[in-house]
């Protein structure tokens, strides 16, 4: 016991709290010893038998019914009593003294009550607390998920605005490069421009010095010249005179040589006159030489100054073509100037441009680094309030954790309560008995004629209230209890109230076999499949698969997955027929003959070692929803019909059985469920005697008894715990075998109808199913029938 309490969960300190708070500790520790007090007394728990053996003093379920409503509001109980509760050992006694063990049963029964409303006061607390846990979880979570989402929103908005203001500033940034390269070439082409209009300039300078020097130049070249042209006429004045001095020296001289003559003539005369002649003449000759020296010189110097005269000339051409040139040149270097200053004024303007461009791109430079800067602030804003969100996702986050691990405690509370319900649910159910016998009359019918009597009537003792029946046929009341019965008055919903425990049991992973057994037209179908077509008179099997599905759904939130198959076959003659094959042809299964002739199916069942009833092809469709399940059955139904009318039979005539597997598998506590849930509409009984059936019709009503007195057997033998179950030669018993028995649940319905025109069925019907409850057959209900007496009491059918 101590391990099992480590193993539990802990409590909140305000549950352990609320707990002792709610039970005052002398209280707790008297119902514990009332209990134990209890647990010392009572025996081990309800035979099946168990009602066959309360006697008639005992009143035991008014008084269970009148404590349980005031008591168990107050009472509380822990794990440990309830577990004492479960394990309750049967103290040994006078095994015959049935009442002290009735009187032991119904305490016991009261306390199990008690503990089952305690438990379910619990449960519906747990479902509540766990509920609003759940609830407030997937608020926070949702919530979180929208903020989440809503964060990730801006941020990835952020984001990209982030990254186009960042994709922009770049392209800005490439931009302003650009711009700056563009500057910077303009500035150098500038700078260049410059140095060259500088060269140029100062070239310009150079040029118009050398120009101004050279003007001067030719200006004094050009005054040369004219001196040298005035000095050149005047050399030609100075020579035509020196010519015309030449020639009046010429004429002097042949003047004087005349004269000479005439003084040669006057020589003689002139000897004397000669020689000072001659001395005139040497120095004549002397001036002469000195002339003609001086002739010479002045022809060399006229010589020189032609030459220079020439040079000059020349170097007057030679200036003249540099002058040329250099106007020429200047001309050029001013055409190169224009076009420099031309290419310097679009330089100018282009720079001037750039300069504009420049300083916009500066602007918007600036503000790109003012919206940078925003963004920059907003970003960090951003991030400011992201991390800020990150700190609430993070407290959310850890605030969702603390509600997880409540929840995982609390679903660990739920599967432990739901553990401990199934095992209640269980035991409950063991307490009722696992094989269970419900009585239910039909209403009277206008068929059944008007005016006819009603044979069935409900004792209204204490004892046998909505228990007891009572039949008359021919003047005699034949009284019978069963489990439960249901009068002409119960409604659909009243009959599936009672057996929707049974159905919980099949998800809970036991066998369950639910028979509507009863003569023809006694309400078996009515009973099991209802009318389809009003949803308020669905019978047994819609509502059960219905709330198989509902219930498989709700537990999916404990983790459980259910998977189920369903098969639906009748048995006619001791003939296997799959109402579900999709190669039946016109009602009847076919099959091909070597010689291809359309034969019978032969449908053999075999049972493996798990338990498992194996029908050897039959058709087995796995399900996963009550309309899915609809038309199954609406398919089964077609079938059943096409073959009747086919074969000339009655449905009345064969048994129906319809069959769900499920199983369950809890991904949390890795359990696993296989329970298995039988539907059957038996085929309608019949006396042979009454029948007056012959030939084939006698065979019909024959293995319909054989089956139905097998079945009886079987249940019985079960029911008593006997080893040896005789499984005799009979379909319906061999296909069930496994869902009999053990801890299987099974219960039957016997189907009555209330005229008298049928008493003698019903009387019959009756009492085969109170063998089948172990209950009074023929035996007045106050005596005590042992089971052994009601073994050598067997129906004959034949
Ligand atoms: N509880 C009931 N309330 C109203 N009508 C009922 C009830 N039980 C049976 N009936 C009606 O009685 C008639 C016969 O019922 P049903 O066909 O279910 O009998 P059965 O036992 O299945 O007969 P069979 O063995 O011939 O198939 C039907 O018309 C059905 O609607």
């Amino acid at each position: 016991m101590a391990s099992r309490n480590q193993n539990r969960p802990p409590h909140s300190p305000s549950h352990k709290k609320a707990v002792a708070e709610e039970i005052p500790l002398d209280k707790r520790r008297r119902i514990g010893a009332e209990r134990m007090d209890r647990l010392g007394t009572t025996g081990r728990g309800r035979t099946p038998f168990a009602s066959i053996n309360k006697g008639p003093e005992t009143n035991t379920a008014n008084d269970v019914g009148g404590a349980d409503g005031s008591e168990c509001s107050t009472v509380d109980f822990t794990e440990e009593a309830v577990e004492a509760l479960l394990n309750k050992k049967t103290k040994k006694g006078n095994p015959y003294d049935s009442k002290k063990k009735m009187d032991e049963m119904a305490d016991y029964i009261k306390e199990l009550k008690r503990c089952v409303k305690w438990f379910v006061k619990e449960k519906e607390k747990l479902q509540s607390a766990f509920e609003s846990a759940e609830k407030k979880c997937t608020d926070t979570e949702i919530e979180m998920k929208n903020k989440i989402e809503e964060f990730s929103e801006t941020i990835s908005e952020l984001r990209k605005a982030n990254s186009s203001l960042e994709e922009r500033i770049a392209k800005e940034e490439s931009c302003k490069m650009e711009a700056i390269e563009c500057h910077r070439k303009e500035k150098e082409a500038r700078s260049a421009a410059q140095k060259v209009r500088d060269t140029l300039s100062t070239e310009l300078e150079k040029v118009q010095q050398e120009k101004l020097l050279l003007e001067r130049k030719a200006n004094s070249n050009e005054d040369l010249y004219k001196r040298s042209q005035e000095y050149n006429m005047s050399l030609q004045h100075y020579n035509s005179r020196l010519q015309s001095d030449l020639e009046s020296t010429n004429e002097s001289h042949k003047r004087l040589e005349m004269e000479k003559a005439t003084i040669v003539e006057n020589l003689s005369n002139v000897r004397g006159h000669n020689k000072a002649l001659q001395d005139q003449l040497a120095s004549i000759k002397a001036s002469m030489e000195e002339a003609t020296k001086q002739k010479d010189v002045l022809v060399q110097e006229l010589n020189c100054l032609r030459e220079e005269l020439k040079q000059i000339r020349d170097d007057r051409d030679r200036q003249l073509g540099q002058v040329k040139a250099l106007t020429d040149e200047v001309a050029y270097y001013k055409e190169i100037t224009g076009n420099s200053c031309a290419q310097l004024d679009n330089l100018t303007i282009k720079i001037n441009a750039l300069e504009e461009t420049c300083s916009s791109q500066r602007e918007q430079i600036n503000t790109l680094q003012q919206q940078l800067a925003a963004e920059k602030e907003k970003l960090k804003m951003a991030d400011l309030s992201v991390s800020e969100t990150r700190t609430s996702f993070e407290e959310q986050n850890r605030l969702i954790h603390e509600l997880q691990d409540r929840l995982a405690d609390k679903e660990f509370q739920v599967i432990e309560g739901e553990k401990l319900r199934k095992k209640l649910h269980n035991t409950i159910l063991e307490l009722k008995g696992n094989i269970r016998v419900f009585c239910r009359v039909r209403p009277m019918l206008p068929e059944d004629g008007v005016g006819t009597d009603m044979v069935v009537s409900y004792p209204t003792s204490t004892e046998a209230l909505g228990r007891g029946i009572d039949l008359l046929q021919s003047g005699q009341k034949y009284p019978f209890t069963f489990d439960k019965v249901f009068n002409h008055e119960a409604s659909q919903e009243d009959v599936f109230i009672e057996i929707s425990q049974l159905v919980q049991s099949a998800l809970d992973g036991y066998k369950v076999c639910i028979f509507a057994y009863g003569q023809t037209g006694s309400g078996k179908t009515y009973t099991m499949m209802g009318r389809p077509d009003a949803p308020d008179l669905k019978g047994l099997i819609p509502r059960s698969l219905e709330q198989i599905f509902q219930t498989s759904q709700a537990l999916k939130d404990q983790g459980w997955t259910f998977q189920m198959q369903a098969s639906i076959l009748e048995i006619y003659n001791e003939t296997i027929r799959d109402l579900l094959a999709s190669n039946r042809s016109h009602g009847m299964d076919q099959t091909r003959t070597e010689n291809g002739v359309p034969g019978k199916q032969q449908y053999t069942i075999k049972h493996d070692a798990n338990g498992n009833t194996l029908v050897s092809d039959l058709t087995i469709v796995d399900v996963c929803s009550v309309n899915e399940i609809s038309s199954l059955l609406r398919q089964a139904a077609q079938c059943r019909s096409v073959g009747r009318t086919q074969m000339n039979e009655q449905s009345s005539r064969s048994h129906f059985v319809f069959t769900l597997r499920i199983c369950g598998v809890n991904e949390n506590t890795e359990q696993q469920v296989q329970g298995v849930l039988n539907l059957i509409d038996l085929a309608g009984s019949e006396r042979l005697s009454r029948s007056g059936a012959t030939g084939d019709r006698l065979k019909e009503t024959q293995a319909i008894n054989k089956s139905l007195s097998s079945l009886s057997d079987v249940i019985f033998a079960l029911a008593k715990k006997e080893e040896h179950v005789p499984f005799r030669n009979s379909k319906l018993t061999y296909l069930l075998q496994p869902c009999l028995g053990g801890d299987s649940k099974t219960l039957m319905f016997v189907n009555v109808s209330p005229d008298s025109s049928s008493a003698g069925e019903s009387l019959c019907s009756l009492r085969f199913a109170a063998r089948v409850n172990a209950c009074e057959i023929g035996i007045p209900r106050r005596q005590t029938t042992s089971a052994k007496s009601l073994d050598s009491s067997r129906l004959s059918y034949g």
